[in-house]
C-alpha cells in the first residue's frame, strides 16, 4: 500500500511520528511525506490537504494520513478533491468504518486532540482494513460517487 502524508504546523510532529510508523510496517511499499517538514513551515492545511487529496484521486497512492489541530481543516479540504472520501477519527471503531463503510480513502486525526500512542494504534490497524466492493456499502458509496459525477 501506498501512502501520503502531510500536515501542518500543528500537526507535523505527529505527522512525522506516523510517518516513521508507516515507514517501518511491512504492509506499506511506500510513504511519501507531502510536508510540512517542520513547525517553522507555516503553509495552512488546506494546502496540504488538497495536495495530499490530489495525490489518491490521481491513483499516485491508495490512502493518506492528515494532520493538523483537530484533524477538520484536513478533512474539509481533501473531501472538495473529487473522488476522495476523507474523515476525521479519533477512535479505533471509526477509523474503521470509515473504510468498511464508507471507502475513505484519507484518515485525518488532530495532533491537539488525541496522543501519538493512540494516533499510531490507530493508524495501524487502519492500514489492515479494506474495503469490499461486494459489501452492501457498495451501493451507498456508489451514490456519493454519482452526486458527485452528476
Ligand atoms: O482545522 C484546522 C486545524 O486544526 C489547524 O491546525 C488550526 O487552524 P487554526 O489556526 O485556523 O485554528
Amino acid at each position: 500500500m501506498r501512502i501520503a502524508v502531510a500536515a501542518d504546523s500543528a500537526g507535523v510532529a505527529l505527522k512525522n511520528e506516523l510517518r516513521d510508523l508507516l515507514r517501518e510496517d511491512t504492509r506499506t511499499t511506500e510513504v511519501r511525506d507531502l510536508g510540512v517538514p517542520d513547525a517553522d513551515d507555516d503553509r495552512a492545511y488546506p494546502l496540504l490537504g488538497i495536495a495530499a487529496a490530489e495525490a489518491v484521486a490521481a491513483g499516485e497512492v491508495e490512502r493518506a494520513v492528515l494532520v493538523c489541530g483537530t484533524g477538520i481543516g484536513m478533512c474539509v479540504s481533501a473531501n472538495k478533491v473529487p473522488g476522495v472520501r476523507a474523515t476525521v477519527a479519533h477512535d479505533s471503531y471509526s477509523a474503521e468504518r470509515s473504510v468498511k463503510s464508507n471507502d475513505c480513502q484519507v484518515l485525518t486525526m488532530g495532533a491537539r486532540v488525541l496522543g501519538p500512542e493512540l494516533a499510531k494504534r490507530i493508524v495501524t490497524e487502519w492500514v489492515g482494513h479494506s474495503f469490499d466492493p461486494r459489501s452492501a456499502s457498495a451501493a451507498k458509496v456508489a451514490r456519493i460517487s454519482e452526486y458527485e459525477q452528476a
